[in-house]
């Protein structure tokens, strides 16, 4: 893979969270049953810091949660005979909750359907969001999120690396050619 881009910095990543957190608090008119559930892997970071700035500006911390979707991906059976599940954790009701899935980057669309039904599996939330760091288009299914960092059009050849403080050292996102020599 070659390096092409960095399509955002620490700052810029900060403040694209910053502006999803306002636009989650304005769509849900409040915290109220709000939460938040963090997909594997870089969701879970993304997520946890949308919880502190939803704290910071409403003065209310709202639950969070983390799933894995591998056992509900549609591609499970070529994946290999023992797919890496990793933790799943809503430790509280999921029934009537608003809430927010939180991806770091949304291509086909796929993650986020998996993620649904991983979801709807363990309660009824009465409405669920899906916010994304970056998306770079290319859906294969009716999937779109609600609430999105930075549009990116890509082509299929192109890879969008979302960078995380907690699990890659820095905040960044940055774009890379496939195949490319
Ligand atoms: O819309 P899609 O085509 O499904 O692509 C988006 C998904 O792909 C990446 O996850 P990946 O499978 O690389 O797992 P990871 O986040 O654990 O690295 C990314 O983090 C999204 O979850
Ligand atoms: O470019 C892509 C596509 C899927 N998932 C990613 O993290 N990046």
């Amino acid at each position: 893979m070659t390096f092409k881009s960095r399509i955002l910095n620490a700052d810029e990543v900060r403040r694209a969270l910053t502006r999803i957190a306002h636009e989650v608090i304005e769509k849900n008119k409040g915290t109220q049953r709000l939460c938040f559930v963090g997909i594997h892997t870089r969701g879970i970071s993304l997520a946890k810091r949308l919880v502190e700035l939803v704290e910071r500006f409403e003065g209310q911390r709202v639950p969070m949660g983390i799933l894995d979707i591998t056992l509900y991906r549609d591609d499970l059976t070529e994946i290999g005979l023992q797919p890496r599940v990793r933790e799943t954790r809503i430790p509280f009701d999921l029934n009537g909750k608003a809430v927010v899935l939180v991806d770091d980057v949304l291509y086909t669309g796929r993650t986020a359907r998996a993620a649904l039904d991983a979801l709807i599996d363990q309660g009824r939330p009465s409405r669920i969001y899906l916010a994304v760091l970056v998306d770079r288009g290319h859906r294969e299914l009716p999937i779109r999120a609600d609430f999105v960092g930075k549009n990116l059009p890509t082509s299929r050849s192109e890879v969008v690396k979302v960078k995380t403080l907690e699990d890659d050292g820095e905040d960044a996102v940055e774009l890379w050619e496939v195949g490319e020599t």
